[in-house]
């Protein structure tokens, strides 16, 4: 069977990849700059990042499938990646705060022809407002470091999440549908059957 590379240090999608039966031969996190370009949206920069991952890691497994994903949380034209430190996130948190945003992870896959082949999705989610102790809390937890917009929607941050429309995967860090419907298009054989 064609050799699966997952270009991502994230574990999350590590997890999610297991979900759908997909097990990954090699991972080969791609180390890029992601900096947004002048006035870059919040999508195309979800899309540019994942597949220059992708092209990153592409370079020294020839004939692999590589999968590589972004996500970025976007408040207006405004793209919250992930905090640099206690700060930045509860910075992040109080602007997401009682507010609707939206969540656009891309998906970038390079076949064993060396076609790429990229979806962005879009997730709407709205935090409940959020007190100062509970900002204080999460900051406490640890638990928005490495995630984009400074929360994790799959552990604490669960319990401040009062509205969702979308992929709950893409959110997680992977959209598993459109990754499958990818996979199956390019006759990937290792996806799991339903
Ligand atoms: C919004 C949100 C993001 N995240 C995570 C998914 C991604 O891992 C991270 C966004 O950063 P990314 O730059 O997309 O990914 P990464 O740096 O973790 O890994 P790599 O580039 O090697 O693939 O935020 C959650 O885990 N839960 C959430 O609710």
């Amino acid at each position: 069977m064609t050799r699966f590379v997952l270009a991502s240090a994230s574990p999350r999608r590590l997890d999610l990849l297991a979900q759908i039966g997909i097990k990954p031969d090699q991972v080969d996190p791609a180390d890029v700059d992601e900096t947004p370009l002048k006035d870059e949206s919040p999508r195309n920069l979800a899309l540019r990042l994942a597949k220059l991952k992708a092209e990153a890691v592409h370079a020294s497994h020839a004939g692999a499938v590589i999968l590589a994903s972004d996500t970025v949380v976007a408040l207006g034209h405004r793209s919250l990646a992930k905090a640099s430190d206690e700060g930045e996130a509860r910075k992040f948190l109080g602007q997401l705060s009682g507010r609707r945003h939206r969540v656009y992870t891309a998906v970038a896959v390079i076949d064993g022809e060396n076609n790429m082949h990229a979806r962005v999705v879009r997730t709407d989610v709205k935090l409940k407002r959020l007190s100062p102790s509970e900002i204080d809390a999460y900051i406490d937890s640890g638990e928005w470091r490495g995630k984009a917009g400074a929360y994790g929607i799959q552990g604490l941050a669960a319990a401040y999440v009062n509205f969702i429309s979308g992929s709950y995967s893409s959110v997680v860090g992977l959209p598993l549908f459109e990754v499958s419907q990818i996979l199956s298009g390019i006759g990937y054989k290792g996806l799991k059957s339903a």
